[in-house]
């Protein structure tokens, strides 16, 4: 069996910035002592879901945060999925989430493709693209424990990304997100099991704890489905890690059994397909 043991990390976010980084990294630490491999940290974990905040926290790749993310990687020797930050970069800001290896050394980016736009009569309205430009890559990466792939939050609501995703080979998907109150306890879970079914693949959320609060209320419920759309583990709001393992083979067992992503498309009558395919590793089939 080749098995993970990953952790996400459901942290209190404040306005304060040095003490996140902080409590990530005391986290990530403490996660690697219970014997965590892989570890991952919320969308924004810097700072408020809040447009004022964003602008107050961004930084650029190689400053204060990407280098205190290195740092986590390297001195817990974990694979590090490092939630994401406001990222400034050519001009524009984007919400990035940067992945390490374990001697901190950076192996992805992903900027968050879809932003989160939505208005909902009565609950959550959100602009994220008053703030943020979307980012134009899919995001698969090598580790020594397997291929992952990562996407931020509302990327989840897109099936085609997952299904490319495994089509590229991953096995299971990082994602730090931030749901709400609104969308939170109505497609949370639903989203991530569909997700995990439909690309046959693990699927890992990992949100910022609840703080009633806060102006934007995260939902919580960090979770980890299997690819056969088991709930393996979920949280409540409060602040705490969850720590799972993968057995990355039930991946290829359920593909094997049920192959939706191994056989029986009908790619002779459509096509899924990344247009912007150059930069990544082969396809497999
Ligand atoms: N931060 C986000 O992208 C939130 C996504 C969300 O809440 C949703 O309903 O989708």
């Amino acid at each position: 069996m080749r098995s993970v043991k990953a952790a996400l990390v459901q942290m209190r976010v404040t306005e304060d910035k040095e003490r996140n980084l902080r409590s990530a990294s005391d986290a990530v630490r403490r996660a690697a002592d219970a014997g965590a491999q892989v570890v991952c940290l919320p969308e924004m974990f810097v700072c408020p879901y809040e447009r004022h905040a964003f602008l107050a926290a961004r930084e650029a790749r190689g400053g204060r945060i990407w280098s205190a993310l290195a740092q986590m990687a390297a001195g817990s020797r974990v694979v590090l999925v490092g939630g994401s930050f406001p990222e400034a970069a050519e001009g524009r800001l984007y919400n990035t989430c940067f992945v390490f290896d374990a001697a901190g050394r950076q192996i992805a980016r992903h900027r968050k493709v879809h932003l989160f736009d939505i208005d909902i009569a009565g609950g959550q309205r959100f602009r994220e693209s008053d703030t943020f430009s979307p980012g134009a890559d899919l995001t698969v990466f090598d580790t020594p424990l397997g291929r992952f792939g990562v996407v931020i939050c509302f990327d989840i609501r897109f099936p085609e990304l997952m299904q490319l995703m495994a089509l590229y080979g991953a096995e299971a998907v990082f994602v730090p997100a931030s749901f709400n109150m609104t969308t939170g306890p109505a497609h949370w879970q639903l989203l991530f099991r569909a997700r995990a079914l439909d690309a046959q693949i693990f699927l890992l959320g990992c949100s910022a704890a609840r703080d009633a609060r806060s102006r934007y209320v995260a939902y919580g419920h960090s979770l980890a489905i299997s690819p056969w759309g088991t709930v393996l583990a979920e949280l409540g709001a409060q602040p705490e890690t969850l720590l799972v393992t993968l057995d990355l083979d039930e991946a290829l067992r359920t593909r094997a059994q049920i192959p939706v992503m191994a056989g029986a498309r009908r790619t002779d009558l459509y096509e899924l397909r990344w247009q912007r395919g150059e930069n990544l590793k082969k396809p497999r089939g």
